[in-house]
């Protein structure tokens, strides 16, 4: 019974973290075996993100990506883990036209998979999204900075609120924490202004390309692990040589088969 005790994250958790000066843990995951595993190992939350558009169906951006594709892939990261908070990303085209649309779509994702937040892009612009979910009961991670699904908007994967945008990001952080998100996303944008902006919010900020003076860190597991193709960003930082342990494994197999060294007489079954 004891080891069933483990408790949840929960939105609370990511306050008292920040007010307590605890680092937050994030990485993304879209299946339940590397849930489970980062689950286990201490993450504080997962996010099955929109980023599934680039690293699990291959496209070469998070647009085309669609509720229903990334609803199993929630439900079984959300099925997965005893501890971990998990966040359902929003994709592109499922909560910008009303703040109703974006109800419905977090509607889904909450009764559909288990996840315990959902989370969407844009500051200001998507303020009003914000507040009408979580009046509903439904927590949201905020997303400000580089929004991948406005790429093409932002002429390509630019830094944020340098300059003149420095005004504009502490702008849109301001609109989402007075929205009621529990905490928001910032991407790419210079260290010192990622900083001002933790210190001006109440809620916790998570940093992807932000730098070390946030409340916590998130990454894309594939990058992290070195399981892409070797371009990652400038910010990630790859704690393993996943590409390079499976391409090993994957040649040593082909020339175990062609050898007949596998299977070995350990692999078969008696007559
Ligand atoms: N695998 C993966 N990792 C991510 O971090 C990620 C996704 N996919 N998909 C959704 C968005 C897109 N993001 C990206 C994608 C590319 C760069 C990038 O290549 N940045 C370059 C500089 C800009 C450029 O030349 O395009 C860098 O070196 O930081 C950054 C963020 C972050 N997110
Ligand atoms: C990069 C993070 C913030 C994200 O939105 C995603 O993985 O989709
Ligand atoms: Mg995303």
């Amino acid at each position: 019974m004891a080891d069933q005790a483990v408790k949840r994250v929960r939105t609370r958790h990511f306050q008292n973290a920040k007010e307590a000066g605890i680092k937050i843990t994030g990485l993304t995951s879209y299946d339940q075996l590397t849930a489970s595993i980062f689950d286990s190992a201490g993450i504080d939350f997962l996010l099955v993100g929109d980023s599934a558009g680039n690293v699990v169906f291959g496209h070469g951006t998070t647009l085309p990506v669609t509720v229903d594709e990334l609803i199993p892939l929630t439900r079984a990261v959300a099925g997965a883990v005893k501890r971990a908070f998990v966040v359902a990303d929003m994709p592109f085209g499922s909560y910008e036209i009303s703040p109703d649309e974006a109800l419905h779509t977090a509607f889904r994702f909450m009764k559909e998979t288990g996840a315990h937040a959902v989370k969407l892009e844009g500051g200001v612009r998507s303020a009003e999204q914000i507040r009408r979910i979580v009046e509903a009961g439904i927590p949201v991670m905020a997303h400000i900075g580089f929004t991948p699904q406005s790429e093409h908007g932002l002429g390509g994967h630019m830094i944020q609120g340098r300059g003149e945008g420095a005004e504009k990001l502490l702008a849109d952080a301001r609109a989402v924490e007075d929205a009621g998100a529990f905490a928001v996303v910032l991407e790419m944008v210079p260290s010192g202004i990622a900083a001002q902006v933790t210190k001006e919010l109440r809620i916790p900020t998570i940093g992807v390309g932000a730098g070390p003076h946030v409340d916590g860190q998130l990454l894309v597991w594939t990058d992290w692990a070195g399981l892409g193709n070797g371009r990652v960003p400038k910010f990630v930082k790859q704690y393993a040589d996943l590409h390079g342990v499976l391409t090993d494994a994957a040649t040593a197999y082909i020339a175990d088969v062609a050898t007949e060294s596998y299977p070995a007489a350990e692999h078969e079954y008696p007559e």
